[in-house]
């Protein structure tokens, strides 16, 4: 009888990486001050046993960390044992337990360059599980539960947080401390309650199968940087960051995504130099940046990031450049996805 319904149970793969759902605090009491990235995969998987009626799942540690520490070594390293595992004809799903604070990263590089239309979920939490009201337990019930769900597939990489299912390209991090973090300008995409998913949209973007990249075509992505403005700012940040390397630079820029005059000229000049400048906006609730609309983008052959934060659009620009140079493609790629 057990055989039987292991045969039935769809197989999913738990990729660890840290994050406070691998976390340990010193007291219950301690929902915020504590060390992240501290249990093992199989400690995480052991204290959910409601998990084996969902599927039969499995554990890999992938590595150990604090999201904030991620690198793009680290993400190619992800990316490309998930392309590895979605490959296998024994896994029919896919879930990534991740640090929330660059969760929505990851999320959308897979989300780009994963070439399958199996469910791909990354879930963090907000709270250590050694803290009263932690919500790792239930967000990774509930990632498994997406992940062996046929439904979820051919819908991008996916996002379960706080009861909800996000589309990895949208989603972002709103809030910290509170366990409603994750939050898209657009919606989420469904819900997941008593390990059922309930669906209400899909994704308008092009990913995964649809997507023009492919991880197993990538072995190194090329530095693109994020210059954060505000009152005051001077071309400083933007002109260090060219010197050091890099081959784009993120304007996060206030508003609509408008740059100061006190640094347009330097990065008219980079551009000249063969850097491209690509504008987004940091306002909180998402941004919308559109062409010649506060710069003559046309003028000064710059790109704009459209709806994506400062640092998903570090994310598509590294992704982009890895196949073109040429600003009129990346803007394409940027409307595209
Ligand atoms: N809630 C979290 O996961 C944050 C912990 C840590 N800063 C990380 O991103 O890994």
């Amino acid at each position: 009888k057990e055989a039987e319904t292991q045969q039935k149970l769809a197989n999913v793969v738990i990729l660890a990486t840290g994050g406070t759902i691998a976390g340990a605090g010193a007291s219950a009491a301690n929902s915020a001050t504590y060390q992240a990235a501290k249990l093992g995969v199989d400690k995480l998987i052991a204290g959910v046993p409601e998990l084996a009626d969902l599927a039969n799942v499995r554990g890999e540690q992938v590595m150990q960390i604090a999201s904030e520490s991620i690198t793009n070594d680290d993400l190619l390293k992800l990316a490309k044992r998930v392309a590895e595992l979605a490959d296998s004809q024994d896994v029919d799903g896919i879930v990534i337990t991740h640090g929330t604070d660059t969760l929505e990263e990851t999320a959308y590089f897979l989300n780009l360059v994963e070439k399958t239309d199996k469910p791909i979920v990354v879930v963090g939490s907000m709270r250590p599980g050694t803290a009263m009201s932690a919500d790792g337990m239930l967000n990774l019930y509930n990632a498994v539960a997406v992940a062996s769900d046929k439904q979820s597939r051919g819908k991008g990489v996916l996002v379960t947080m706080n009861d909800e299912i996000q589309s990895g390209r949208d989603v972002s991090k709103s809030v910290n401390i509170k366990t409603e973090a994750f939050k898209s300008a657009w919606g989420p995409m469904g819900m997941v309650v008593e390990g059922k998913s309930y669906w209400f949209r899909l994704p308008a973007k092009r990913h995964t199968t649809q997507s023009e990249f492919d991880i197993k075509q990538i072995s190194s992505l090329p530095q693109v940087d994020i210059a954060y403005s505000y009152g005051n700012v001077t071309d400083t940040a933007y002109k260090a960051l060219a010197q050091s390397g890099a081959k784009a630079i993120i304007h996060a820029g206030t508003g609509n995504g408008s740059v100061s005059s006190r640094v347009v000229p330097a990065l008219q000049e980079l551009h000249k130099n063969g850097v491209q400048i690509i504008r987004s906006s940091h306002v909180n609730q998402g941004g919308f940046v559109l062409r010649n609309a506060e710069q003559p983008d046309d003028k000064y052959d710059w790109v704009v990031a459209h709806d994506l934060n400062p640092q998903k659009a570090r994310i598509l620009a590294m992704v982009a450049m890895t196949k073109t140079q040429d600003s009129k493609e990346l803007q394409r790629i940027f409307w595209e996805y």
